[in-house]
């Protein structure tokens, strides 16, 4: 499946993107601790992402539906962030898968309920700051297989 560029817009659908626009102003970042829950509170921690073995197989989505799940690179590199759309159940439309390649230096936001394969990296590994709107309680997250796996190859990259 073709890789799209991660921009604001073409990833507007799933989340959003955490970069500076520069200057020297605070820029908040709202979406990053979206939650429809009153008690949740933000957890951290680090994720070391792995490079992707190719070709990169989708079978299996997560999606965290009590609050919005932000990731911010530590170092530099590409990540590969694959999502995917729902279908009137709400569970993912394996037509709706989308892969995107992130750019170095930018994080991003999935909004809550957002179906999402692990995150992966193109170069090498790389270390992730998480930062998710959390209550601790069971149901943080939900797993889907995919009937037919997907496989992302090398070449399918912008
Ligand atoms: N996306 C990813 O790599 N993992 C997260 O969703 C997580 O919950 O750790």
């Amino acid at each position: 499946m073709r890789v799209e560029p991660l921009t604001d817009t073409s990833f507007a659908a799933f989340g959003a993107l955490i970069r500076h626009p520069g200057g020297s102003e605070r820029h908040y970042l709202p979406a990053v601790l979206a939650t429809p829950l009153p008690d949740a509170r933000p957890a951290l921690w680090i994720h070391p992402v792995k490079p992707a073995q190719w070709p990169l197989r989708i079978d299996k989505l997560e999606r965290h539906p009590h609050g919005a799940q932000s990731f911010m690179p530590l170092g530099s590199g590409h990540a590969l962030v694959v999502v995917c759309g729902k279908d009137a159940e709400g569970m993912p439309d394996p037509k709706a898968l989308r892969a995107f390649l992130c750019p170095p230096a930018t994080g991003f936001t999935y909004h809550p309920g957002v179906w999402h394969h692990g995150l992966t990296s193109i170069d090498a590994a790389i270390d992730f700051v998480v930062v998710m709107a959390a209550h601790g309680v069971t149901g943080e997250t939900d797993w889907f297989s995919l009937p037919t796996a997907i496989t992302i190859e090398h070449r399918d990259l912008p």
